[in-house]
């Protein structure tokens, strides 16, 4: 087991929050690069299919890719019976997401392990932020009129102001479908740059409901707009929508990051959320990462998964590492 430590200290700064790379400041709306996206459906499905089955991580590996993902959660409940109670659960779990026997057994007890961040409604932003006070993880707060995005725009943009002062430091903004499904791109850029500016200087990500896009060539027009307009990162779902998370919409997304990157030299993060529930939906979106954007994006400043059950998965593989047994899924409660 001593492999574990080997492999996770291979990597620079592990399990710390980086947030030294410039934020991406956007650009203007080029509406000729967002007309000009094609997207090949049968050429990205065949692409996520060879990609997850050939080069899964084994053993050691897998387990410090595990722990890694840890690091990336957005640990998440949105829930219409949230209470303080479960939020201040779910808080405590996010400073400490792995069990400490485990820990010790993989001798990662000293490793400062704590969730990427932890996601709530807005009237949970308090008992989040009092919970987490000390601990460095940044509280997130879903926006906008999540998860339909369909208020009015004022009343919007006071959202996230409300959140930003009530102590968020991160803002997950919903898009206007109908401005994709319009191909009205002047009025998304508008929308979110007026988002954007009122997150101030709260990190924005920007949740595309790619399940109600239709296609993935608005899933790569959506993306491109989502970051001219100067999103910090870009985010599948609400975990609301009928389909939320696929990795051929993360594909699409992801090598929108890439085109916008190589062409402005912005760095923007990716956020798949909704159904990634399993620690080996979690090996393929961390594959997905490594090989299309490479090592840069495995940071939490540039990767996170939103989910509310993925982490007990996880703990459980770990556990069936250390010891050769599955527990029970009950054994690893979140809140
Ligand atoms: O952004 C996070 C999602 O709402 C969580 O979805 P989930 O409950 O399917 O993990």
């Amino acid at each position: 087991m001593s492999g574990i430590s080997e492999v996770v200290e291979a990597s620079p700064a592990v399990f710390t929050q980086h947030h030294e790379l410039p934020r991406n400041p956007g650009t203007a709306l080029d509406i000729g690069w967002v007309n000009d996206a094609r997207a090949n459906t049968s050429a990205i499905e065949r692409r996520t299919r060879t990609l997850v089955t050939r080069r899964g991580p084994k053993k050691d590996h897998q387990a410090a890719w595990l722990l890694r993902a840890v690091a990336c959660i957005d640990l998440t409940t949105l829930s219409g019976d949230d209470t303080e109670g479960r939020v201040r659960r779910l808080c405590e779990k996010a400073k400490r997401p792995i069990r400490a026997d485990i820990l010790d057994a993989l001798g990662m007890s000293d490793a400062g392990l704590t969730t990427g961040a932890v996601c709530v409604y807005h009237d949970m932003i308090g008992p989040a932020t009092r919970c987490l006070s000390g601990s460095g993880i940044p509280v997130a707060a879903v926006s906008t009129g999540f998860p339909a995005g369909l208020s009015p725009l004022e009343l919007r943009l006071r959202e996230i102001e409300s959140s930003v002062a009530a102590g968020a430091s991160e803002i997950d903004i919903v898009i206007s479908r109908r401005h994709v499904l319009m191909q009205d791109w002047d009025a998304l850029y508008a929308e979110i740059s007026a988002f954007r500016k009122a997150c101030g200087p709260a990190h924005m990500k920007s949740i595309l409901a790619t399940g109600e896009l239709k296609t993935l060539r608005n899933v790569y027009k959506a993306s491109m707009v989502a970051m001219m307009a100067g999103s910090d990162f870009i985010k599948t779902s609400t975990g609301k929508e009928a389909v939320n998370a696929t990795l051929p919409v993360s594909l699409t997304m992801v090598r929108a990051i890439r085109d916008y990157h190589e062409k402005t030299g912005h760095f923007v993060g990716y956020k798949p959320a909704g159904g990634v529930s399993s620690a080996k939906d979690a090996l393929g979106y961390l594959i997905l990462m490594k090989e299309e954007l490479g090592r840069r994006w495995l940071e939490p400043d540039l990767f996170r998964f939103g989910a509310s059950s993925l982490l007990g998965d996880i703990e459980r593989q770990l556990e069936h590492h250390v010891t050769g047994a599955y527990s029970a899924s009950f054994r690893h409660p979140l809140v």
